[in-house]
């Protein structure tokens, strides 16, 4: 029989599923020196945020075939490991929706009426009514920042409240905002008009500290802020400074930039702010749902049948992924890639299979190429099995062709994405049976591997350009691992593309873009 080990508090529905078919042994508060001892025993790990499963967990990990998360985030698990060690990696991406979103609103009202000091001023035996008067949320203006799962039910049930919903997501149409009733607006109008600010957003390199002393200056002296999606969203020491200079007035937070919650000045403030230990998924409705719908997943990739909402692989039958695996990884890379040159808002992507891929099942390389496209908005919440819907629901036309007759490689894939700011395309082929090559961008031929963190540069082939940004780089100290051109015609126009080590400082894009010869400069990270 196989075993599995649940390392954190799961509802019993779940553990029941699982006894249908496994061996269950609840093993909660295991230090991490324990996890790694433990784990080799075993084919499941069914887990919430509290266990950190880190690539020592996975490399000993030698018979385990599945990691569920019983709740949406996955920040906790080295998913490229499991990946890279083939261990399915499962989550629940709608499970809590409702229990987050709630918490939310119970975050906004108990902030609005003082409700925890003034519970605690009670049950102190104090009768102090004067200092406990509050503000009402009807007819304020509430700023939703990301309008996914969370935050449309947030947006639905404060308009039902009487409030006025503004909200930033670069990533949902002006249609399906106005479906909410939501008016989309951009973020400083966002942080300059909203009374309330709710965030529902991945914490991601673009989102990090996306609260910062510079937001905070642009927002009302009356305006609260609260953050039930990821720590780190919010600059905490900034948010300090500015609840304690009177720059807004109060600010709730379920979670935080390290948790469990250590030092921290934010507990000295009184009124002003809620502070809860991560319980936006703590409802005994969401506990069942993310338990039912993880243990599940569970069983069936134990019992041989692909698991629903993969994080990492497709619901396909083995012997078929095995085949494709290497193109899904082709096909995801080059959705990301092109998805982040066209940036903003995309309205169109177009997906070709070339040559000898032209085929294959082209079902499963679309989905990876829109859960490529996706990742940078969605995260660990895009799979193979949602990445469909999610592009519908927002507005992305799917064009599917196939051209058996190109033969510059046996087989290629051709990904473009037309969206508000342009169009891109990317061409790229499997080297050697798995390696990724870019072959092409926006027309221009070049042959490099992706790398984590790119740079790319659409300039006038001219000499000294190439220097001029090597220097330009060397004096932000960013090295660089590799470095290629690509043109159509000797001194026409001509892209560059540089792999390097590290993210690109904030400014220095701005620089190569004023560098004579160069036409626009694009930052990707894979
Ligand atoms: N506190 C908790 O216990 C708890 C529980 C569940 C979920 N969460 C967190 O809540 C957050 C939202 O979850 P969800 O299920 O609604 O996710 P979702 O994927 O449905 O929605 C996220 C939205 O954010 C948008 N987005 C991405 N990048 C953005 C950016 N830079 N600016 C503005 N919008 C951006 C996306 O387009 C998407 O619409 C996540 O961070 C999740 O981890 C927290
Ligand atoms: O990502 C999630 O689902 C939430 O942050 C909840 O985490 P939890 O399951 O540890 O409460």
């Amino acid at each position: 029989m196989p075993k599995v080990l649940v390392s954190d508090p799961i509802d019993q529905s779940g553990l029941d599923i699982l006894a249908q078919v496994a061996q269950v042994d609840v093993k909660t508060k295991l230090t991490p020196e324990e996890l790694v001892q433990a784990i080799p025993n075993y084919d499941a790990l069914m887990i919430r945020s509290g266990t950190k499963v880190t690539s020592a967990v996975i490399e000993a990990a030698s018979q385990l075939k599945i990691i569920g998360r019983a709740g949406v985030g996955v920040d906790n698990v080295d998913v490229v490991a499991a990946t890279r060690r083939g261990i399915v990696v499962v989550n629940s991406p709608e499970g809590n929706t409702i229990a987050a979103a709630e918490h939310a609103l119970a975050m906004m009202l108990s902030l609005s009426r003082n409700i925890p000091e003034a519970d605690q001023s009670v049950k102190a035996s104090t009768w102090n009514r004067k200092a406990f008067t509050g503000v009402e949320v009807y007819k304020k203006n509430l700023g939703v920042v990301g309008l996914g799962k969370i935050g449309s039910h947030v947006a639905t049930v404060a308009r039902a409240m009487g409030m006025t919903i503004l909200a930033y997501d670069p990533f949902i149409s002006k249609e399906r905002a106005a479906e909410l009733g939501c008016s989309l607006v951009d973020l400083d109008m966002l942080f300059q008009e909203s009374d309330y600010i709710t965030l529902h957003i991945p914490k991601t390199s673009e989102t990090a500290h996306l609260i910062n002393a510079a937001a905070l200056d642009k927002m009302k002296p009356t305006a609260r802020i609260v953050n039930c999606a990821r720590g780190g969203i919010i600059d905490e020491a900034a948010l300090y400074e500015a609840l304690s200079n009177g720059k807004i007035a109060g600010a709730a937070l379920d979670v935080y930039e390290e948790e469990p919650l250590g030092e921290s000045s934010l507990r000295e403030l009184g009124k002003s702010v809620i502070l809860t230990p991560h319980l936006g998924a703590s409802t005994a409705e969401a506990q069942v749902n993310v338990a039912i719908d993880v243990a599940e997943q569970i069983r069936d990739v134990l019992l041989g049948l692909p698991a629903r909402s993969a994080v990492n692989i497709p619901g396909l039958r083995p012997d078929v992924l095995e085949k494709l695996r290497p193109y899904l990884q082709l096909a995801e890379t080059l959705g990301n890639l092109v998805g982040q040159l066209a940036g903003g808002r995309v309205e169109q992507v177009q997906i070709r299979l070339q040559g000898e891929l032209a085929n294959q099942d082209s079902k499963p390389i679309v989905i990876a190429t829109l859960k490529g496209l996706l990742t940078n908005a969605l995260r660990e919440r895009v799979n193979y099995v949602n990445a469909s819907i999610e592009a519908k629901e927002r507005g992305i036309k799917v064009i599917e062709t196939r051209d058996a007759s190109v033969k510059d490689f046996t087989g290629s894939l051709y990904v473009s994405a037309k969206g508000s700011l342009g169009e891109h395309a990317v061409t790229g082929i499997i080297l050697g049976g798995s390696e990724v090559r870019i072959t092409d961008i926006n027309q221009f031929p070049i042959n490099v591997p992706p790398t984590k963190y790119m740079l790319f540069t659409l300039h006038r082939d001219m000499p000294g350009i190439i220097g001029k940004i090597g220097s330009l780089l060397g004096s932000f100290n960013v090295n660089i691992a590799s470095m290629q051109v690509g043109r159509q015609i000797v001194r026409g126009d001509a892209i560059m593309v540089l792999s390097i080590d590290d993210p690109l400082p904030d400014g220095i894009l701005e620089e190569i873009t004023k560098v004579s010869g160069i036409r626009d400069a694009y930052t990707v990270a894979l």
